[in-house]
C-alpha cells in the first residue's frame, strides 16, 4: 500500500520570499529523489488558475473574495492535491487556507466563524502537515516588492493592511503550533533557506519513517 504523501504549505505576507524558497525546498527534495507537486492558491488547476486571475484583478467585497479562494480551493484540493497525497506525493504548495483567514479574516475584517465553517466544507478535516510561515516586518516586505515585481491588487494595500495580515498568522501559529512553523525571513537568504530546509527535511525524512 502507498504511504500518503506530505502536506506542505508556505506562507506569509506579498514579499516575505515564500515563492523563491518553494523552488529552493524543491529543488533540494528533488535531489533527494522525492515526487512532488509543486503548486499555489489561489490557482493549482484550470479553473482555479482562472479564478485566481478574477480575484487578483476586479475589485470586489470581503465575502465575494473568500467564496472565490474557497471555490478555487476545493477544486484543487479534489483535483490535484488529494489525488497526489493518496498517491504518495510530497504536495508543496504555496499558500493555502492560513492565508484566507490571515487577509479576509485579519485583513479584510471578514467572520473567522464564517471561514470557520467554509474551511469544514471545503476541506472536510484535511489540513496540512507542515506549514512554513515567511514572518516579516511589511515595511521589508514592501521593500522587497518594490524591487522586483509590479503589485496587484491586494499588493497595492497599505501598510496598515498587512500589519493585520501578519497578525492573522500569528493567530493561526498560535492556535496550531504543531502544524506552523515560524521561519524568521528578515535575514539574508542563505540563512532563511537553511532553516526551511532543516524544517522541512525532518517532516519528509519523518514521514518515510527515519
Ligand atoms: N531573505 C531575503 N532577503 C532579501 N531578498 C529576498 C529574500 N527572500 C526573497 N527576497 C527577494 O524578495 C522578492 C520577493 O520574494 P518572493 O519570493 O517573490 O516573495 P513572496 O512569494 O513571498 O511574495 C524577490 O525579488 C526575492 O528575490
Ligand atoms: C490563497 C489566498 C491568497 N490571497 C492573496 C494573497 C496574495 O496577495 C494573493 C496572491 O498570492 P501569491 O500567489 O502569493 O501572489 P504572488 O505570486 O504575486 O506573490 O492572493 C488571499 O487574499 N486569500 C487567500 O486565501
Amino acid at each position: 500500500m502507498t504511504t500518503r504523501g506530505r502536506f506542505i504549505t508556505f506562507e506569509g505576507i506579498d514579499g516575505a520570499g515564500k515563492s523563491t524558497h518553494i523552488e529552493a525546498v524543491a529543488d533540494a527534495l528533488r535531489a533527494q529523489g522525492e515526487q512532488l507537486l509543486l503548486t499555489r492558491e489561489p490557482g493549482g488547476t484550470p479553473l482555479a488558475e482562472k479564478l485566481r486571475e478574477l480575484f487578483l484583478h476586479e475589485p470586489m467585497d470581503a465575502l465575494s473574495e473568500a467564496l472565490l479562494v474557497f471555490a478555487a480551493r476545493r477544486d484543487h484540493l479534489v483535483t490535484r492535491i488529494e489525488p497526489a497525497l493518496a498517491a504518495g506525493l510530497t504536495v508543496l504548495c504555496d499558500r493555502f487556507t492560513d492565508a484566507t483567514f490571515a487577509y479576509q479574516g485579519a485583513g479584510r475584517g471578514f467572520d473567522l466563524q464564517v471561514l470557520a465553517t467554509l474551511e469544514q466544507w471545503v476541506q472536510q478535516g484535511v489540513q496540512p502537515d507542515l506549514t512554513l510561515w515567511f514572518d516579516v516586518p511589511p515595511a521589508v516586505a514592501a521593500q522587497r516588492r518594490a524591487a522586483s515585481r509590479e503589485p496587484d491588487r491586494l499588493e497595492r494595500e497599505a501598510e496598515a493592511f498587512f500589519e493585520r495580515v501578519r497578525s492573522g498568522y500569528a493567530a493561526r501559529a498560535a492556535a496550531d503550533p504543531g502544524r506552523v512553523r515560524r521561519i524568521n525571513a528578515d535575514a539574508d537568504m542563505a540563512s532563511v533557506r537553511e532553516a526551511v530546509l532543516e524544517v522541512v527535511c525532518q517532516t519528509v525524512r519523518g514521514s518515510h519513517g527515519a
